[in-house]
């Protein structure tokens, strides 16, 4: 199975690595900064599972029409890149070509499915904490790094999941094939939405926030927000994953924010409108009554407007 990896970032860069580590044929799509740094150092992780370093092959928007076509292209890149992604990653579709995108979210979908039909597209999601480090280095927070996959229709695309499944087992990866990957992605998204939304409105992590006199309730009233989205789309998140994510958001003294607070303090841009601004737009579609998120929507705003006039 050929492989392009769109993006050599936090995802991209550890969940493609993991791959070429293991003997995968991977090739990364890379912008022309990244490439020289790929070059020059090779693809660097560090993470608890293991350190790598590692000389991938890599081509730009300008070389991937020669390399391609490719069997599946994993798209890792935030969703405000994601036009200038598919651009770039267009002379790499062929007639078979599957592409997996590993976004947070749920807006990237329809986009993706207009530019190449929806048989094309699988659904997934990933869990990590990862990050590019200041010398291009993928970092890797805590110990957990799993992706998920599946067919949107359920039907069997070639076994093209199931390849994929192999290769990710292959490389050691922690993978699931789900059955029903769009109920996957509504549980993750709305865990994700109130993560995000809660934890940059604070500024602060779930055990700080929890710790405070009324945060608990608060990050409450944001997933229930969020839970009553996904039940009025007809997506309800099931009983064990709605109860691992309170867990996960409630927790005592935990050190766990969202990637997009790392974002917002280190002064990038933000996948505000992707997530929180999206849930909160649905939740005027359903008539879900939604104040945590309208100020979370609202903060993330007016930080954004603040961070355009800075920059
Ligand atoms: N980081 C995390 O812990 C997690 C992130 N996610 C989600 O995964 C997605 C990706 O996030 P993450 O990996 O952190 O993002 P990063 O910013 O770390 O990586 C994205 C990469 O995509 C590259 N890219 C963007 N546009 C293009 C393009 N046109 N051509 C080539 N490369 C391009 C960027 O290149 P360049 O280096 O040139 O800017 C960048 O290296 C997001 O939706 C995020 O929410 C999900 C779970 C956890
Ligand atoms: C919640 C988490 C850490 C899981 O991968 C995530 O997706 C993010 O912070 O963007």
């Amino acid at each position: 199975m050929r492989i392009l990896v769109l993006g050599a970032g936090g995802t991209g860069g550890y969940f493609g690595g993991r791959l070429a580590q293991a003997g995968v044929d991977v090739t990364f799509l890379v912008r022309p900064e990244r490439a020289a740094t790929l070059d020059h150092r090779g693809l660097v992780i560090r993470s608890p599972l293991g350190d790598a370093r590692l000389d991938v092959r890599h081509v730009t928007a300008a070389t991937v029409a020669d390399a391609g076509p490719f069997d599946v292209v994993m798209l890792s890149c935030k969703a405000y890149d994601l036009h200038s992604a598919l651009e770039s990653i267009d002379a790499a579709v062929g007639e078979d070509t599957a592409v997996l995108p590993i976004l947070n979210g749920l807006a990237h979908f329809p986009v993706l499915d207009r530019r190449f039909g929806p048989d094309r597209i699988i659904g997934g999601l990933c869990v990590i904490s990862a990050a590019k480090g200041p010398d291009g280095e993928i970092i890797h927070f805590g110990n957990g790094a799993s992706i998920t996959f599946g067919e949107r229709d359920g039907l069997a695309h070639g076994g093209r999941c199931e390849a994929l499944a192999t290769a990710f087992a292959r490389a050691g990866v922690d993978h699931r094939l789900a059955d029903d990957i769009t109920r996957d992605l509504w549980a993750k998204f709305s865990f994700l939405t109130a993560l995000a939304g809660m934890t940059c409105l604070f500024r602060a992590s779930v055990g700080d926030i929890v710790g405070t006199d009324n945060g608990r309730r608060l990050m409450e009233r944001c997933y229930e927000e969020c839970l009553a989205v996904a039940r009025a789309s007809g997506h309800g998140v099931p009983d064990h994953a709605r109860s691992m994510a309170w867990k996960t958001l409630t927790a005592e003294g935990s050190p766990l924010t969202a990637s997009m607070l790392r974002d917002l303090e280190s002064g990038q841009r933000i996948e505000g409108d992707h997530i929180v601004g999206d849930m909160l737009r649905r939740a005027y579609e359903a008539s879900v009554n939604a104040p945590m998120l309208e100020a979370a929507w609202t903060h993330l705003q007016a930080f954004e407007a603040r961070q355009a006039r800075t920059v």
